[in-house]
């Protein structure tokens, strides 16, 4: 008798350096138990220290892509990353499984300061794949790009208003030694604190967190849930990644963890 894997689907670009985008999704799905598979929508130039370059990818390649996967593959949730430009957006939104639930990360700019996606990118991120999303997780600058509300608690109604059913605004950017952040949904706001973690190294936290929820999500947990395991699961990583050394910059999050 065969064991039927549970998948997650990751839409996402490629981090060479192996700490963020589709290498951080992929590693974060085989620790939390569940079959990672991945479409990608661009290639990077990267490591611990910046972006040297992003290519998009063609969207008719990623949409090639998403065809073979989705046409085969039982996929039981979706997490988006980075996703090249408005063209390939548009695509990954037309080739997306229609009732998996979808974590939509809306990456735009790198911890380091550089720039992953277009302002175009934005724009449609806002009009095609956050209405369909069971969860859209901003960080700070993200969550005001792409509402023009300045205070965060209303840029996650914003992101409500425009039918994502959950926004959760994350908090690793503001300042200060508590980090919260907010799950914002049409039953009101929740906010999810947590002591911040003394290390450097947060190079793909925010793709490690989406992933985490997706995988959660293709497990049957429903999206509170989902997101409580998800920030357990980076905590750890966080923790862990902040004893360890990958390259001279900002390293990554130890996805292994558990694991070890
Ligand atoms: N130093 C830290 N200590 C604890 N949690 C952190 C720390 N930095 C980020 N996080 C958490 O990591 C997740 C990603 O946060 P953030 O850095 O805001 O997003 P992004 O990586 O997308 O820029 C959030 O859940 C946030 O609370
Ligand atoms: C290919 C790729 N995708 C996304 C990111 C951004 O990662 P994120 O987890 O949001 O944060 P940092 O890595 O910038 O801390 C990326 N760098 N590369």
């Amino acid at each position: 008798m065969s064991v039927r894997e549970t998948v997650v689907l990751t839409v996402a670009g490629s981090d060479p350096s192996g700490g963020a985008g589709v290498q951080a999704d992929l590693k974060t799905a085989t620790a939390l138990g569940v079959y990672g598979a991945s479409v990608l929508t661009g290639l990077t130039a990267q490591n611990t220290r910046r972006v040297q370059e992003v290519h998009p990818l063609p969207a008719a390649f990623v949409s090639a892509q998403l065809a073979s996967v989705v046409g085969d593959l039982d996929v039981r949730a979706v997490k988006t990353g980075m996703l090249g430009d408005a063209a390939v957006v548009a695509a990954v939104a037309a080739g997306l499984p229609p009732s998996s639930p979808l974590v939509v990360d809306p990456v735009v700019v790198a911890t380091s300061g550089d720039r992953l996606v277009p302002q175009d990118a934005v724009a449609a991120i806002r009009a095609l794949l956050v209405p369909r999303a069971a969860v859209v997780t901003p960080n700070a600058p993200e969550a005001r790009l792409l509402t023009g509300a300045a205070d965060l608690v209303e840029a996650g109604r914003r992101l409500v208003g425009l039918g994502a059913r959950h926004a959760l605004v994350k908090g690793g950017h503001v300042e200060g030694g508590t980090v919260t952040d907010l799950l914002v949904s049409a039953e009101g706001v929740v906010e999810l604190s947590a002591p911040r973690v003394d290390t450097p190294h947060t190079h793909g936290t925010g793709c490690t967190l989406s992933a985490a929820i997706a995988a959660r999500l293709a497990l049957g947990d429903d999206v509170s849930t989902a997101v409580d395991a998800a920030r357990e699961y980076l905590r750890g990583a966080l923790l862990s990644g902040a004893g360890r050394q990958v390259g001279a910059g900002h390293g990554p999050v130890d996805h292994l963890w558990r694991l070890r």
